[in-house]
């Protein structure tokens, strides 16, 4: 984590929610340069004297900014059962105005792919891993009553992308990850290819630094788990997008991949709603030990 921030948040909405309150903050990202809004969960127990309670980061999938979990998912529900702060932030630079940031769904606006871009073009706001490894965590350790040493992280999809290999590059500022139908080996899937194109440019080998499959196979330690939804109703996963198959073949005895293979679900959040209590718990079970 990075020195002290100066950022000042700026409360955009606060909404009561079982015995909690969900906010919504904004502030000036001195990482991704420009206003960005986080969603924050606080239970009941946030506002208690003294309180250090451990945190879970969602990271969204392509298109979302933070509104898509805090309204679909029903997470609250579990955050305020296992007393866990909640952050997500949104998935991208906005209003940075870069030519062709807006031309597709899946590169640019809504589709950050949680790396630092090298690529000349994106470089100066596409900063997205250190935006949420370095800043976010810092913003988050100064503002609430988080226990800083207890940190969790899970995400969809493109932000399951981004949890698995933020915990695989930082495994002692994570303690538990998990992830909903993530983008699993974006070096041999459509989306990664044009996004680590776009972003990191042509030399294959910068892109493995991305590459949850590529990261685990490489991983050192600390032992590591990595929990892992996935339906098989997921026209995603069937387009061989999300490739969790070949994360879960890892062959590395530090990681251990739990793979549930659902039958029947999509790649939506009613998915992400039937099994977000799950993935709480197992969050909370690490978190809260
Ligand atoms: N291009 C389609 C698909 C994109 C998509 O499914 N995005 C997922 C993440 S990869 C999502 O969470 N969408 C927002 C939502 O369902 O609320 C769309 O814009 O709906």
């Amino acid at each position: 984590m990075t020195g002290k921030s100066v950022s000042v948040l700026k409360e955009v909405s606060s909404v009561k929610s079982f015995g909690g309150t969900q906010k919504v903050f904004e502030f000036e990202s001195k990482q991704l340069k420009c206003t960005t809004r986080i969603g924050v969960y606080l239970p009941a127990e946030a506002s208690e004297a003294g309180a250090k309670l451990p945190a879970l980061f969602y990271l969204s999938g392509l298109t979302c900014t933070e509104a898509n979990f805090i309204e679909k998912s029903g997470f609250q529900r579990y955050a305020a059962q296992h007393k866990l702060i909640v952050i997500n932030p949104d998935t991208s630079p906005r209003g940075v105005k870069i030519e062709g940031d807006d031309d597709g769904w899946d590169f640019g606006t809504g589709a950050g792919f949680y790396v630092d871009a090298t690529e000349p073009k994106w470089a100066n706001n596409y900063r997205m891993y250190s935006y949420v490894v370095e800043e976010l965590t810092a913003v988050v350790g100064e503002n609430f009553p988080v226990n800083t040493e207890r940190f969790g992280i899970t995400g969809h999809s493109m932000g399951g992308h981004g949890a698995f290999t933020i915990a695989l590059k930082n495994p002692t500022l994570f303690k538990s990850v998990s992830a909903f139908a993530p983008i699993s080996n974006p070096t041999k899937a459509p989306w990664g290819l044009k996004a680590f194109t776009g972003y990191l440019g042509k030399d294959t080998e910068t892109w493995k630094a991305y590459d949850a499959t590529e990261l685990a196979a490489n991983y050192k330690g600390p032992a590591i788990e990595l929990y892992l939804d996935q339906g098989d109703a997921d026209n995603f996963y069937k387009q061989a997008q999300l490739l969790p198959e070949n994360l879960a073949a890892v062959n590395n005895p530090l990681v251990n991949v739990k793979f549930n293979l659902r039958p029947g679900y999509d790649h939506s959040y009613y998915f992400i709603a039937t099994f977000v209590g799950d993935h709480f718990e197992y969050h909370a079970k690490i978190l809260n030990a």
